[in-house]
């Protein structure tokens, strides 16, 4: 028997299956312009079938994008040296191959940076000052964004008032809990693809984000794969492959905007596969709320449609503020089902193929 060995670098990073045409989302994808009419019933219907979409005509000059990601790419070809200095995160700062504190493993480096209010918080520095410059102006870009889709859930779910989602996340007064993080995904190691050319190791590993929304940006090297759910009860799902598009932006939901709509809305399980040949660089803007948020369905979403002596819609969840919500995430492991612990009763099926 011949017992194939992967290379000593990827050794604790899990392969998959490489990524094959057959499995790229097709006309399928969900894709909203943002300038259209009719934005918001788009928006809804999108995050309650798929749980992510693709955003075009979003107003965020390409320059904006290509100063922070040119930053990116010179920080992650800086030597090792340079770049452990502003490491291990924990959670904020350089990290490579760890992700978070519980063992899980990816084949990328990454820098995550904290945001406080509308720019990168002093107390996570930037590699440098250009880097910062670069991250603030893209911060602003994406809370604008943040703002305008969550005030387009608001108003496709018939919530007031507009800003009821988008204040938690961008208002002015609280202070609310943003992350931006920079990931570099070298190409898989010409060794391993002699040894294993159907196997390609993770980037990220498959999980869903713990906040409200991300906003993510990606170069034009493809290893984006969200879960389909042919039968969610079952754990049934594809994993299909969205193409990337430097010129759009991807929304992704998150569990607290889950438990926000009751379900209605579903935070999507995406993960990343190590391209064969090239080097893919995202940057992804992480939505959360102030710590103390009550992290509850939406009451005006429990008591629509009820008429008299009917009952209102229960919460499926059990009630928790973000601050304890983030505190478990960060004792979980990347794939673990957070929402889990607080279901009140399984939760509705989706079927995005229907
Ligand atoms: C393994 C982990 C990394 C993570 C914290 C966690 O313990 C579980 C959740 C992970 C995640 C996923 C979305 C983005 C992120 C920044 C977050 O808020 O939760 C990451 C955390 C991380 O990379 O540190
Ligand atoms: O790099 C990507 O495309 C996705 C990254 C991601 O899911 C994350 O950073 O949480």
């Amino acid at each position: 028997m011949v017992v194939l060995a992967k290379p000593a670098a990827l050794e604790q990073i899990s392969l998959v299956r490489s990524p094959s045409v057959e499995d790229n989302f097709g006309a399928g994808l969900p894709v909203v312009d943002l300038a259209a009419d009719g934005a918001a019933g788009e928006v809804v219907r999108a995050c309650e079938r798929f749980g992510f979409f693709k955003v075009v005509s979003h107003g965020v000059g390409e320059g904006v994008v290509g100063r922070l990601e040119a930053e990116a790419v010179r920080f992650f070809a800086s030597p090792q040296a340079a770049k452990d200095a502003h490491g291990p995160a924990s959670p904020f700062g350089y990290g490579s191959k760890r992700i978070g504190r519980n063992g899980d493993m990816g084949w990328l480096e990454y820098l995550l940076l904290a945001i406080d209010g509308a720019s990168l918080s002093r107390s996570s520095p930037a590699p440098s000052s250009s880097l910062r410059d670069a991250a603030n102006e893209y911060v602003g870009a994406m809370r604008g964004m943040a703002r305008t889709v969550l005030e387009m859930v608001a108003e496709g779910l018939g919530v007031a008032p507009r800003g009821a989602l988008a204040d938690m996340v961008v208002g002015d007064g609280a202070a609310s809990d943003q992350i931006l993080r920079l990931n570099h995904y070298p190409p898989c190691p010409p060794l391993l693809q002699n040894l294993m050319p159907n196997c390609s190791p993770t980037g990220f590993g498959e999980h869903t984000d713990p906040q409200l929304i991300s906003i993510l940006h990606s170069n034009s090297t493809s290893g984006l794969q969200v879960a389909l759910h042919h039968d969610a009860d079952a754990g049934d799902h594809q994993w299909v492959t969205v193409p990337p598009d430097p010129a759009s932006f991807l929304v992704i939901v998150g569990d607290s905007l889950q438990v926000m709509t009751n379900g209605r809305m579903r935070s999507v399980r995406h993960r990343v596969v190590a391209n064969k040949l090239k080097s893919r660089v995202s940057m992804i803007y992480f939505g959360g709320p102030p710590l103390e948020q009550r992290i509850a369905p939406l009451r005006q979403l429990l008591v629509a449609g009820v008429g008299d002596g009917e009952e209102e819609e229960q919460s499926r969840y059990e009630e928790f503020t973000w601050g304890e919500y983030k505190k478990a995430a960060y004792l979980s492991r990347l794939g673990d089902n957070r929402l889990a612990p607080f279901h009140r009763q399984p939760p509705p099926v989706a079927n995005p193929l229907a």
